[in-house]
């Protein structure tokens, strides 16, 4: 059975800590997709709602210094609790970003990094060229994503022109072609978010990870097209293809 159909059975929830720019986006892209999206703030409810959901996805965009223990502490529960940890490092090449994320992945364990060419060659001490959330460099190689798996223990999704997961061992690619994916920003917070969605009802992290992706990818070419590439309605154009496409899983059991 796919894992988006499995979606469509379970409709798990999955808890988020959102950056305050893209989280009724991000929301969305979860409700479409058939799971069950919820957003907190209160460290003291982190212990009943990550009872009740099946993956916690932490986004750092718009994280200060007082919210790094209530990160702490979701994950740490998380870990606990064996769901799914999926972290976004929002421009993570910024020295505050990396001093946070540093602290936080010393003391938690992370199951799939979501982040762009940028991001991850962070994770891989390297650099690729960027500017504030966005990488620069499209073209770019396998190693970084390789080396930031192995030392993070942790499947990494290197979003870009093509999309490159991996686990340290296998490699796997998604080439699809959306470019309004750049322009739009919340558009790699929506598919962090999609990766915990899939993350939560598979034991492949990898797996989970690689069908999200490619799912992503393929709704963002075919909003494209359906937006004539202009970019003002490519987002809800690509929630509703999300949406078509969750809901034509289900006639495959039918
Ligand atoms: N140059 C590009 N051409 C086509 N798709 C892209 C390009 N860059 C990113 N994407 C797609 O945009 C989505 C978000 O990735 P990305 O922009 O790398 O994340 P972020 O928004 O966190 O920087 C992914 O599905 C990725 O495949
Ligand atoms: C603009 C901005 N600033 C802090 S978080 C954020 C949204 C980033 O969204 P994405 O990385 O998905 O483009
Ligand atoms: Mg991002």
């Amino acid at each position: 059975m796919s894992i988006l159909l499995t979606i469509q059975e379970k409709q798990p929830l999955v808890l988020n800590l959102a950056n305050s720019v893209t989280q009724q986006h991000v929301a969305d892209a979860i409700s479409f997709l058939g799971a069950s999206p919820l957003m907190t703030r209160a460290s003291n409810e982190l212990e009943e709602l990550l009872s009740i959901s099946s993956a916690l996805v932490l986004n750092t965009g718009t994280i200060n210094e007082e919210e790094l223990p209530f990160f702490i502490t979701a994950a740490k529960l998380a870990n606990k609790m064996h769901k799914p940890v999926i972290l976004d490092p929002v421009a993570v090449m910024m020295p505050y970003r990396a001093s946070f994320v540093s602290r936080l992945i010393a003391e938690v364990k992370i199951t799939i990094i979501r982040g762009n060419a940028a991001e991850i060659a962070w994770f891989a001490q390297s650099v690729v060229a960027s500017k504030g959330i966005d990488a620069l460099d499209e073209q770019v190689n396998d190693h970084n994503a390789l080396k930031a798996a192995r030392q993070t223990n942790a499947v990494i999704v290197q979003t870009g022109r093509t999309d490159t997961i991996t686990d340290g061992k296998k490699v796997l690619k998604v080439n699809t072609h959306s470019p309004l994916f750049k322009i739009n920003v919340g558009c790699g917070d929506m598919l962090s978010a999609i990766i915990g969605a899939f993350a939560s009802v598979s034991d492949s992290p990898l797996e989970a990870a690689f069908e999200a992706t490619q799912l992503f990818g393929e709704a963002g070419e075919l909003a494209s097209t359906a937006v004539n590439n202009l970019p003002g309605n490519f987002v809800n154009t690509l929630l509703d293809t999300l949406y078509q496409k969750a809901q034509n899983s289900r006639e495959t059991i039918i």
